[in-house]
């Protein structure tokens, strides 16, 4: 129930919604009750039963009944008969109201369900867009502990059952009651007897479908969560096809599949085999009172008694049957919709997520620094063991600090914690002596230009991959940070130069292209500090002799953080911070570093560096 109070509260206002979809439904509940209340006088006329027309009939006076209204009829029935002169008349007036109740009924369901587009539009939107700002404000460490299958699965299937399960049973959850009572008020006025035998029926159906109800909600979990993994399988194999064909692992990956797929399928079957039976307990329990009614009430009328007529006791038989469909979606509603409180919860646990890096409600504003980076006795761990360790570092304005050592030694990490990807676990980074944690965290990574290893670009123009987040940007100032970054030449042999379209990540480029323009992305947004991940080595000489151009031309005039990979950019680096488990083992210039014969004068011999 919280969660479903939760969910309401995505279309909130409520009242917006709700008093105008009440009126609605109560227009075509009550005008479908009239169209059928037309039976009467219509089974009347054709089994001609009319009886003698009164000479004069009092218009009635009004009051808010039943009565007042079944006399308002009869006074035009018969009005209609008498002036015509013919019964057969009486046949037109009745299907004439029976046309116009119609019309009015349907026009009201259909504003009804008009209102109900509306909230649920507005609902799965806004669950959709703050799914969205969650992923873009979740910190790295969550993504490392989840699935992106599962995530897309909450951004796709999940959405789609609460727009499925959830929000059509709200519809049925507002409309259908007010259906069946309007129907039972009805039927109490047809006849009290018949209606107290209708009642019994209603709770024990309740109690059967709630049981089944229970039962779905534990597999729906199991499936999705399911549902999720075979996403990410798929996603695994359409972003690894490459490396799957060239290590022949088809039958392998394909194994893989089958098996959750079929654990999938398994639990999936077994859940609507459930969800099926809500329908046939409430159809079997539905017939029952209905025989019991047709003997009850058939017998009534048989004997001629006074407290039922053929022609009521056919449009009682029809108002119940109406009841019928109404109380079988409230309870198929209550059973799917155990599945979309479901696909809430598996929502809200990733809205709930905590966001672990926050700026400080008084965080201080940084567009530029004069003095240093110092990381002061920073010790960071992702899960249990310190991957840094009591790091002692500064990096002066203007300065070019190579990190090197083996795989593993923690650089990336170090570069990771400068723009608080994450934050540290001991100590402090500070940017001219103020902790990076008191900055705004928007200003410090403006501040902070990345290019990473893998050249990361979205599918757009190359246009606005290069002044990407910045929609307005001059056209001319993106033109010379291409130039600068050596893309120009080829964006221009482009099929619509800047403004062509790149393709999923970039795909229709080289990897060397691709390189370039992430290197222009960051030439264009023009950070004082640079963290570059040094990524030539996948790249051909000619491509890595372009590539490498346009980094140095990046890296003047800036304080950079270089992983280094290539002993061209180490030797002209300020310092070289040599790391091996987490710990600063040396330090010093490239001379200084091959004269102490340590780690560093291994990994030149070894030739770690080309
Ligand atoms: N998201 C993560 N979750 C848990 N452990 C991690 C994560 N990222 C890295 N590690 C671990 O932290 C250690 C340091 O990793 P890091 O990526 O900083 O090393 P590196 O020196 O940059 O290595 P490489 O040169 O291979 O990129 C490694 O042991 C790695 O297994």
């Amino acid at each position: 129930m919280k969660t479903f109070k939760r969910l309401l509260g995505y279309a909130t206002p409520l009242h917006h919604y709700i008093p105008e979809y009440v009126i609605y439904t109560l227009i075509g509940i009550i005008f479908g009750m009239v169209n059928f209340a037309m039976l009467i006088p219509l089974l009347t006329v054709i089994f001609n039963q009319v009886g003698e027309v009164p000479n004069t009939l009092p218009h009635p006076a009004f009051s808010f009944s039943i009565n007042y209204f079944v006399d308002l009829f009869n006074y035009y029935f018969y009005s209609f008969i008498r002036a015509s002169g013919s019964k057969q008349s009486a046949l037109y007036f009745v299907c004439a109201v029976i046309g116009v109740c119609i019309t009015i009924a349907n026009a009201g369901r259909y504003m009804s369900s008009r209102v109900m587009v509306r909230l649920k539009m507005t609902m799965l939107s806004r669950l959709r867009n703050n799914l969205y700002l969650k992923f873009t404000s979740l910190p790295m460490g969550y993504y490392s502990q989840q699935t992106k299958g599962d995530l897309l699965s909450t951004m796709t299937n999940d959405v789609q059952e609460i727009e499925s399960n959830v929000i059509n049973a709200i519809q049925i959850l507002l409309r259908d009651p007010f259906i069946i009572i309007g129907y039972f008020a009805a039927l109490f006025y047809l006849s009290v007897n018949l209606t107290l035998f209708t009642i019994v029926f209603f709770p024990v159906s309740g109690l059967l479908i709630s049981y089944v109800s229970k039962k779905l909600k534990q597999k729906g979990w199991f499936s999705q969560e399911l549902l999720g993994k075979i996403l990410n399988v798929t996603e695994e194999t359409l972003s690894g096809i490459r490396i799957i064909q060239s290590f022949t692992a088809e039958r392998f990956m394909r194994d893989k599949f089958s098996e959750v797929d079929h654990r999938f399928t398994k639990v999936s079957k077994a859940m609507y085999n459930q969800r099926e039976l809500a329908s046939p307990i409430s159809e079997i329990l539905g017939v029952i009172v209905i025989v019991i009614l047709v003997i009850y009430g058939g017998t009534l009328v048989l004997n001629g008694s006074d407290l039922l007529n053929g022609a009521t006791f056919m449009t009682y038989l029809v108002f119940y049957s109406q009841i019928m469909q109404p109380a079988k979606n409230i309870s198929t509603a209550i059973t799917t919709m155990q599945k979309g409180i479901v696909a809430s919860e598996r929502i809200f646990r990733i809205l709930d997520a905590d966001i672990s890096i926050t700026e400080k409600p008084n965080a201080l504003p940084i567009t530029s620094f004069q003095e240093n980076i110092t990381y002061n006795n920073v010790s960071f761990k992702y899960e249990q063991h310190d991957v840094l360790k009591h790091i002692q570092l500064t990096i002066k304005k203007g300065q070019m600090i190579a990190l090197v050592g083996r795989s593993g030694a923690g650089k990336s990490t170090m570069a990771d914690i400068l723009p608080r990807f994450y934050d540290v676990n001991e100590g402090a980074i500070r940017i001219d002596g103020t902790d990076i944690r008191e900055f705004k965290l928007h200003d410090l990574r403006s501040m902070i230009g990345v290019v990473s290893q893998e050249a990361i670009l979205f599918n757009d123009t190359v246009l606005n991959n290069i002044a990407f987040g910045q929609p307005d940007a001059d056209r001319e100032a993106i033109i010379h940070a291409a130039k600068i970054a050596n893309a120009h030449e080829f964006i221009e042999q482009l099929e619509n130069g800047y403004d062509t379209f790149i393709g999923d990540r970039g795909l229709k480029l080289s990897g060397g292209q691709r390189q370039r323009l992430t290197i222009a992305r960051a030439i264009f947004k023009n950070p004082p500090i640079l963290i570059l991940d040094e990524a030539t080595s996948a790249l051909d000489t000619e491509s890595e002799k372009l590539v490498q151009a346009a980094l140095d031309k990046l890296m003047q005039n800036r304080t950079t953080i270089v992983i280094a990979h290539r002993l061209s950019t180490i030797q002209f680096a300020s310092e070289i911070v040599v790391m091996d488990q987490g710990l600063i083992k040396e330090r010093g210039t490239h001379e200084q570093l091959l004269q102490q014969d340590g780690i560093y004068h291994k990994l030149v011999e070894m030739q770690e560096f080309k």
